[in-house]
């Protein structure tokens, strides 16, 4: 199990020379003889190459008469509409099967259903999904997950971390415990040269080009050494010459053993031609299956002729893109051509066929349609894919989990709370708030003030960290949800982890910030009441950034938590104690107790008063021993008489913990339960 500080040095150092380290492992060059007589050549330590190599068999893929239906709101359709729901076929009976070794492309117009059969065939959103899917002859099952790999088409990462360091924790997290730490670095290297990310792997992800961040974002993927790799539209927002060099990538990977599955909206006629099959749907049916080179002949048999020195996939597109009469053509002319039928399928044939009249005369394009029987799943490789029961759900152990993800939460918290300006912001205001409460007297017209600067120091840092909180899961959310729904880690090591990095990194600045004002300000000379007082605002800050966390995590939408987040805090505000001395009873005899500045600013306020210090009387009109002893001295405490303490400070300090930890509980619980995805398939 590597330590935390194990963790940070490959993170660290490891990427100044891990290239050396890893020369001067002892390499053991070995070669494993596949069933078939293919060899497959690992470079790797014994237990390394053991280890990836079971987890990469060769899969085929099967799909047999795949359909996806969901219930749409009736008034998204049709405004009219006086139902609640419609239902909407997404898939409509799609069946293939796609051997190892190939690269597949599922094309066709926008909205007709790319991802859709991407996501069920990779065993997500599968609500609503008819059909059969098998890898080698075993259903999809949700242990199956790590060898099967989906690149979305969003590259979402951690931008600030170099590509290094992203593949490095990526490696850490999600290759298995059996792998030493030297075989998981050496796959991270193998994984750079492979992708050909070299030139651009000690730069932060933010600044690398499209094509490079997609080829990181394959790269996360593929350190798993999985055997199907899933991808949508992985060319979209790229240059030409990028996109041929990443399917150039892609057909590397395939050439491995690898099934390679990609949805691809408008490709050139290079990457096209490239294709080993390709599969071409409208409004969710498939309209063709079979060889780039073939497509042009079938359209052709059906009277439909490409101009010369056309691009056949732009050709392809432009007719499923034409007028809803020629789609439907098209898709009737398909069901006639399949070649594996069943008796019901032939019978509805003959029907449509005397509608229409087609010619089958493009059969001989197409690729046969899996038949659903047992004959279609044997496959010479076939191994189990259902890792037996005493193995782990996750790769590494939770202790493991918690040690990476601390270090990269500690890392990227470092580099967002710790710039120049956040320093500077922070002296700066400390030596204003210093200056505005400079060196105050110790008397009785100076009371109003001392608790004035208690409040202010209460509330500015925990509002300035609840607005930080709110923030933080929206922000993350997308890669996290996208690292555990590849089976990375647990939601608690990551939420734990989350808090231990960032909670200690929020506490530098305000305790900075209270150094530097509360001795300008000169407020209680005692070195402990100030440590106290510090120990106090960084509990109310912990507080608050639970109360944003919870916030951030239970809201659908970032709009919706500042908003209630702005609410929230202006009325614990206003019912602290500080604002309003005599609240309306029916609001002060809850309100505020559930404020936080309340419980925060009470202790601190019965702090600063503590001690019998004297003080000078001015006038009376806050401390009764002074009405009648204009020039005589109070003792400190007496000051507290002026307000409305409700809790002593050890209360106070129990019921702010219990916030924290509440707090924060039900963020965990909101961030688990409370599903943000936007509704698509
Ligand atoms: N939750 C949903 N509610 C309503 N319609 C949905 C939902 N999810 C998907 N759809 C619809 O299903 C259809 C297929 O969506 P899908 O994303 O698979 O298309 P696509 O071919 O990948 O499109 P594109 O190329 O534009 O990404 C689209 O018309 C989409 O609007």
């Amino acid at each position: 199990m590597p330590s935390f500080q194990v963790v940070d040095s490959y993170v660290n150092e490891g990427f100044k020379d891990t290239a050396e380290k890893i020369d001067s492992y002892p390499q053991k060059e070995h070669i494993i003889e596949m069933r078939d007589g293919d060899t497959l050549q690992v470079e790797m330590s014994v237990d390394g190459a053991q280890t990836l190599a079971t987890l990469s068999p060769r899969i085929t893929v099967t799909f047999h008469n795949v359909s996806k239906v969901i219930n749409v709101p009736a008034k998204m359709i049709d405004p009219s509409s006086k139902e609640r729901f419609i239902e909407r076929k997404l898939l409509d009976q799609v069946s293939g099967q796609i051997q190892p070794g190939q690269v597949v492309a599922i094309m066709g117009p926008s909205g007709c259903g790319k991802t859709t059969l991407l996501n069920t065939l990779a065993g997500r959103a599968l609500n609503g999904v008819t059909g059969n899917v098998w890898f080698n002859d075993q259903s999809y099952d949700r242990s199956m997950k790590r060898k099967l790999a989906y690149v979305l088409q969003q590259d979402l990462f951690f931008e600030k971390l170099t590509v290094k360091q992203q593949l490095t924790y990526t490696g850490l997290l999600r290759l298995s415990n059996h792998l030493s730490r030297k075989d998981k670095l050496a796959q991270v290297e193998k994984i750079i040269d492979q992708l050909h990310i070299r030139g651009c792997a000690n730069t932060p992800i933010t600044l690398i080009s499209g094509g490079e961040k997609k080829r990181v974002n394959i790269g996360t993927e593929l350190l798993t050494n999985p055997s199907v790799i899933f991808l949508d539209e992985p060319t979209s927002g790229l240059d030409s010459t990028s996109a041929v060099a990443l399917i150039h990538v892609l057909r590397e990977l395939a050439m491995q053993g690898k099934t390679i599955i990609t949805s691809i909206h408008q490709p050139s006629s290079q990457i096209f031609q490239s294709f080993d099959q390709f599969i071409l749907l409208a409004d969710g049916k498939t309209i063709f299956m079979g060889k780039p080179s073939n497509a042009l002949p079938y359209f052709t048999t059906l009277g439909h002729h490409s101009p010369p020195q056309y691009n056949p996939a732009d050709y392809v597109m432009d007719l499923v893109n034409q007028d809803m009469k020629i789609r439907e053509e098209l898709k009737e002319a398909y069901l006639q051509n399949k070649i594996n039928t069943n008796v019901k399928t032939i019978s509805n044939q003959l029907q449509k066929q005397q509608q229409y009249q087609y010619s089958t005369a493009g059969r001989q394009y197409l690729l046969a349609e899996p038949s659903g029987d047992v004959a279609d799943l044997t496959n010479p490789d076939n191994v189990n894919l259902i890792p037996s029961k005493h193995e782990s759900k996750w790769p590494v152990g939770f202790l493991p989990q918690l040690l990476i993800l601390f270090s990269r939460a500690f890392r990227l918290s470092g580099k967002t709370q710790f710039t120049r300006l956040s320093f500077i912001q922070a002296i700066c205001i400390s030596v204003i708030t210093g200056l505005c409460w400079f060196r105050i007297d110790f008397a009785e017209n100076t009371i109003p003030d001392r608790s004035s600067y208690i409040f202010f120091i209460m509330v500015f840092w925990p509002m300035n960290t609840l607005f930080g909180g709110l923030l933080s899961f929206p922000l993350e959310r997308d890669v996290i949800e996208k690292e555990r729904a590849s089976g990375s880690y647990r939601l608690s090591s990551y939420f734990l982890a989350k808090s231990l990095a960032e909670g200690p990194l929020k506490l530098i600045l305000p305790t900075l910030f209270l150094i530097i004002s509360y001795w300008i300000a000169n407020v209680n000379n005692n070195f402990g009441i100030f440590l106290a007082i510090v120990a106090f605002q960084l509990l109310s800050i912990l507080v608050a950034e639970s109360l944003g966390l919870l916030l951030g995590a239970t809201m659908k939408n970032l709009e919706q938590a500042i908003t209630a987040a702005t609410i929230l805090i202006m009325s614990l505000m206003l019912v602290g104690g500080f604002y309003v001395r005599n609240l309306p009873h029916w609001l002060g005899v809850w309100g505020k107790w559930l404020s936080f500045f309340k419980y925060s600013y009470d202790a601190c306020l019965q702090l600063q008063f503590k001690g019998r210090h004297h003080y000078k009387c001015v006038g009376g009109s806050y401390v009764p021993s002074c009405r009648n002893n204009s020039n005589g001295t109070f003792v400190s405490e007496e000051a507290l008489q002026y307000f409305d303490i409700g809790l002593s400070i050890g209360l106070n300090f129990l019921v702010l913990f219990g916030m924290f930890v509440g707090f924060r509980f039900l963020a965990y619980l909101s961030l688990r339960f409370i599903k943000n995805n936007s509704g698509r398939t």
